[in-house]
């Protein structure tokens, strides 16, 4: 017969966001502790839109660690997952749940094994930084339920080993990656700039752009870079320690001019040096072009900026708005220059905060297709639309930090098994 003893599960949730960089970490100085070549800064999103959520468990009864990605087992063996596993295990304490009656000792866990579900509420390895919220949430979870006495500070610096932009996502609204000068990388750390409220103005529109040509890792990419790229060491050395520091500036002062150039002109500096690369690296596609120059045209026609844009490792836009009423605008622009394919249904086609729709007052297709030019484009109209180039937009906003779901029922794991529910 089982041992009774043997039966409890211990079990922890949790839920994190991801972010956009709009100064851009490229390079690492070292590939295994993934320690970058220049400082960077990301605002996070709103969980509500794009986030992570994680259980783990631990349970005498397992006999292997285990993880279960978006309903799918993977393996845990890769080296960003056991270096993770075993930074956490290393300082984790003693735990005790007195309603369990469970008591575990700081020793204890290194016989221990865990169970990991996690579930992005936003398509996985698509461009949309879901290794950033995936490891953030897996250090933060992991620490939670190890009693792990570290700030999120220390807990970035382990979740930076699973993937660099993952540090950043221990914290919400503007976030620094300090890239450290220890060769150990203990000093490479997230740190908070200012919270989700300092700039709750901001509205941001993710453009996911329809995209089959495979694209070059971020890992790879920028491995190739700093080996063969003569740009890479003048913007690591020269470019970004600047405009960190005015960007830092521009954030503190909500200075959305300065904001705005820093963000477009580092997006486009860092989509140079891949360009630079040999061979060329082209994340960006004719759609991330025509969207760049609908922005610059527009920008240009207010006189001063109110979108900034900025592009990762892929095709897909992020576009960072003033405040609502500048997103409205810029909504109705996107949607004139890039209606849906006849066939998609208007609810799946802008996701997320859908209250901008209201706004503009689009019902149905209709309402796009009546959409009028805008202003600034007023003679070249028919040459102007790309319809079926997006797959479909997201509507969020700065949002918050990593946060522990104490509602059960929102666990991913089964309460007495351990397994995916
Ligand atoms: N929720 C998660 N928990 C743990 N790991 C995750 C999670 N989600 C994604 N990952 C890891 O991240 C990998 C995907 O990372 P990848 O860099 O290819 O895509 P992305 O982060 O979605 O896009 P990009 O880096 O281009 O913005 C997955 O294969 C998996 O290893
Ligand atoms: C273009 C970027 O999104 C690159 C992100 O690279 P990753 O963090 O995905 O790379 P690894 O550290 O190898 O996992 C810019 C950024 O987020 O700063």
């Amino acid at each position: 017969m089982a041992d009774e003893s043997q039966k409890w599960v211990l079990m922890v949730t949790a839920q994190t966001p991801t972010n956009i960089a709009v100064i851009k970490y490229w390079g690492k100085r070292d590939e295994n502790l993934i320690l970058a070549i220049n400082d960077s800064i990301s605002v996070t999103l709103d969980p509500a839109h794009l986030c992570t959520t994680t259980t783990v468990a631990v349970s005498p009864a397992f006999n292997q660690d285990r993880m279960w990605l978006n309903g799918k087992e993977i393996s845990l063996s890769g080296g960003r997952y056991q270096n993770c596993l075993r930074e956490i295990r290393a300082r984790a304490n003693d735990v005790e749940d007195k309603k369990k009656g469970v008591k575990i000792a700081k020793k204890d866990w290194e016989n221990l094994h865990v169970h990991v579900a996690s579930y992005n509420n936003f398509p996985t390895a698509a461009g949309l930084a879901s290794s950033a919220a995936g490891f953030a949430c897996l250090v933060y979870s992991l620490a939670k339920l190890m009693n792990v006495q570290e700030d999120n500070g220390r807990l970035s610096a382990i979740a930076r080993q699973g993937s660099g932009s993952a540090c950043r996502s221990l914290y919400g609204g503007f976030v620094k990656w300090v890239m450290g000068k220890e060769e150990n990388g203990s000093d490479s750390i997230a740190v908070p700039l200012v919270d989700e409220k300092h700039w709750d103005e901001l509205v941001i529109i993710i453009a996911v752009v329809c995209s089959r040509q495979k694209e070059t890792s971020s890992t790879s990419g920028m491995r190739e870079t700093v080996e063969t790229s003569a740009l890479i060491e003048h913007r690591a050395k020269e470019v970004v320690p600047k405009r960190i520091i005015q960007m830092e500036e521009a954030i503190q002062k909500r200075d959305f001019a300065t904001f705005t150039h820093l963000t477009c002109a580092d997006s486009n500096q860092f989509h140079a040096v891949c360009l630079d690369t040999s061979p060329p690296i082209f994340y960006m596609n004719d759609t991330s072009h025509r969207i760049i120059s609908c922005v610059e045209k527009w920008n240009r026609s207010e006189g001063t900026p109110q979108v900034a844009y900025t592009f990762d490792a892929g095709p897909n836009a992020v576009l960072i708005a003033r405040n609502r009423t500048y997103a409205a605008l810029l909504l109705q622009r996107l949607l004139f220059h890039f209606p849906p394919n006849s066939e998609t249904d208007l609810n799946s086609y802008v996701i997320g905060d859908k209250s901008l729709m209201e706004d503009i007052g689009i019902q149905d297709i209709k309402d796009i297709e009546a959409l009028p030019p805008p202003p600034e484009i007023k003679d070249k109209v028919p040459a102007q639309k790309y319809k079926g180039e997006i797959s479909y937009f997201i509507c969020t906003r700065p949002g918050r930090g990593p946060v522990l779901i104490s509602d059960d029922s929102q666990a991913l794991l089964h309460p007495n098994t351990g397994l995916p529910k």
